[in-house]
């Protein structure tokens, strides 16, 4: 319990000294508690001897009493304010630090790293694990620390009275902490699974909810409701699982609590019938056996928590210490934008995709890539913009092989327009400003109407500030086509990549589109993939990919001379597109 508390006020940082000050501020707080109390007793003792030797009631005695109790109370509402503003917002602050710098980690991962580990493990790993941290971790630390500093201010005042009952609640307390060790540890055993089963519940969600339009249009439910409802049953069952194991112990710390309570009321009555102790004294002693220990039981809920708290620190540490792709990058500006890959091969796994790539894309030109699905022409693109680092060989951009810059630097020359199009909750003007944050309206608006979206833009409600949904739910297809490529625009990258930017554009947008590419692409390094002829007919060169090999290479003329995989493409697109071999 105190290894994982002490994690905890490691993961406090620069804020240790405000959790320890309030710490003092607590115990200081806590004695205030106690003070009235005291005083009171002390005062009626001093009434009832008073009475039974007949003698006047001290009034000034009276008096200091009654001062004594309105300062402590004004003294612990002031402490206690004080300790609350101190402590009670420093897992929120370490935690708003700790989740931008995890966004920051995983925009700096290999991309590949998202696929040997589940969305819903990063997911939980940024969201729930960090907010268990941030709701939890703090207020459990409190929790043990003001426990322990209230039980010893309490002890400490108690001590002057009945040293006896000082060592029974110490005894008792010591016990209770013996119990608290094992919910402690058995906590920390469970933990992992219980994160596990958290984890596929909330995967299995997520596999839910994305599946939903495909459940629904084949009116299937079976395998991905089954597993939902799996995760949630195996979650129930574990949770239960784990709270049997901590009954013993809970039981024991209960006991060993209460079981000091009545050996202090016993001792002290005890003492009283021996004249050994006022009855006022007595009543004391009475009143704290029933609080004094409040603080401590409230630390088993802490012992619970704090395993569960290990184990998030556990999966944010290995979160948090994945190897960046850009470990040993720096800030580096190319001389020119001509792109080489040197005996290139990348494998997924253990699986080699691209084998022993060798070409140039001189700058300002415009190189296609074509080739039958799968072939390997996205992975070609991706390994250009480092989203993953090469098996081997190299690839240069201006002759310095990417590994040597920083990804911020590297992608700052590179334009993408993916596939499939990814647009984030946010209004149309945000999305399009995404790669360039300091753009004005004007550039915006200039963007997207080159890229022939201005005029739906204008037809929806908000106009630039409509907000679309998640993934852009709330467009066609087409539109969010064209909004990337505005975004890509806006970006004015020397590196143009397009990855079948025009695939999920209408006949009639194409020819349109085509010109806003034109003017995206004029006087940069452009690599596109795309299956329509328009689209790549007037490349400087084609590069005919097929089973992760270059097996072509040239203009559409030359190639179209060829006996090869080109014609054979060409010939499809023919039939496909009605268009004519010239
Ligand atoms: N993240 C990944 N993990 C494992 N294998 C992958 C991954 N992405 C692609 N692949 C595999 O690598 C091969 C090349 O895929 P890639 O997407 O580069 O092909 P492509 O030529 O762009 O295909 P398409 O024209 O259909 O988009 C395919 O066999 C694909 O299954």
């Amino acid at each position: 319990m105190f290894k994982s508390m002490k994690r905890i006020i490691r993961w406090a940082g620069k804020y240790k000294g405000r959790l320890y000050l309030g710490s003092v501020c607590s115990f200081f707080s806590s004695l205030s508690t106690a003070i009235p109390t005291m005083a009171a007793a002390f005062a009626l003792d001093k009434a009832i001897q008073a009475y039974w030797t007949n003698t006047a009631i001290d009034t000034v005695l009276i008096w200091q009493t009654l001062w004594i109790i309105i300062g402590s109370i004004v003294l612990n509402f002031l402490l206690s304010y004080l300790r609350a503003v101190l402590q009670e917002s420093i897992g929120y602050e370490v935690a708003a630090g700790q989740r931008i710098h995890l966004g920051d980690v995983l925009k700096r991962v290999p991309l590949g790293y998202f696929s040997q580990n589940s969305v819903g493990d990063i997911l939980a790993g940024v969201t729930t694990e960090l907010s268990t941290l941030e709701l939890q971790g703090m207020k459990m630390v409190d929790v043990i620390i003001n426990g322990y500093a209230k039980f010893i201010a309490i002890v400490l005042c108690l001590i002057f009275f009945s040293p006896v009952a000082a060592v029974i609640s110490i005894v008792g307390v010591a016990l209770s902490a013996l119990a608290l060790q094992g919910i402690s540890r058995h906590s920390e055993k469970t933990a992992a699974t219980t994160h596990k089963a958290m984890e596929d519940m909330s995967g299995a969600t997520i596999e839910y909810i994305r599946g939903l339009s495909i459940v629904k249009s084949f009116g299937q439910e079976g395998a991905s409701i089954e597993n939902f409802r799996n995760a949630s049953k195996d979650l129930k069952d574990i949770h239960i699982k784990v709270e049997k194991g901590f009954t013993p112990f809970n039981c024991l710390h209960l006991f060993a609590l209460k079981l000091a309570s009545m050996g202090i009321v016993f001792i002290c009555a005890w003492q009283a019938l021996q004249g050994q102790m006022s009855m006022a004294f007595f009543l004391m002693f009475v009143l704290f056996s029933f609080v004094m220990f409040g603080s401590v039981e409230n630390i088993n809920d802490a012992a619970h928590t704090l395993g569960v708290v290990d184990s998030a620190m556990n999966k944010l540490e290995a979160l948090e210490n994945v190897n960046y792709i850009d470990q040993d990058g720096t800030d580096i500006k190319p001389a020119t934008y001509d792109i080489e890959f040197r005996d290139v091969s990348f494998g997924y796994d253990s699986r080699i995709v691209l084998h022993d790539l060798n070409f140039k894309i001189p700058q300002n030109s415009t190189t296609a890539i074509v080739g039958p699905s799968g072939s390997g022409k996205s992975t070609l693109c991706n390994l250009i913009a480092r989203f993953y680092d090469v098996g081997s060989g190299t690839i240069t951009i201006g002759g310095t092989d990417i590994r040597r810059f920083t990804c911020d630097s590297l992608l700052k020359n590179i334009s993408m327009v993916f596939q499939n199009v990814y647009l984030f909750r946010d209004t149309i003007k945000n999305n399009i400003k995404f790669g360039s944050p300091d753009a004005t309206d004007e550039q915006i608006v200039a963007a997207a109407k080159a890229a022939r979206c201005h005029d739906f833009i204008m037809a929806l409600p908000d106009g630039y500030d409509t907000v679309i949904g998640e993934g852009g739910s709330s467009l066609s297809g087409g539109e969010k086509q064209r909004i990337s490529i505005a975004r890509a625009m806006l970006k004015d990258a020397p590196i143009v990549i397009l990855d079948e930017a025009t695939a999920s554009i209408d006949p009639e947008n194409e020819h349109l589109i085509q010109e806003a590419i034109s003017a995206l692409t004029h006087g940069k390094t452009i690599i596109t993939i795309a299956h329509r002829l328009a689209t790549i007919e007037n490349a400087d060169q084609i590069l005919v990919i097929d089973g992760g090999t270059v097996a072509q290479r040239g203009t559409h003329k030359e190639l179209l001379q060829q006996e090869g995989t080109y014609k054979k493409f060409i010939q499809i697109r023919e039939q496909a597109e009605g268009w004519r071999i010239q």
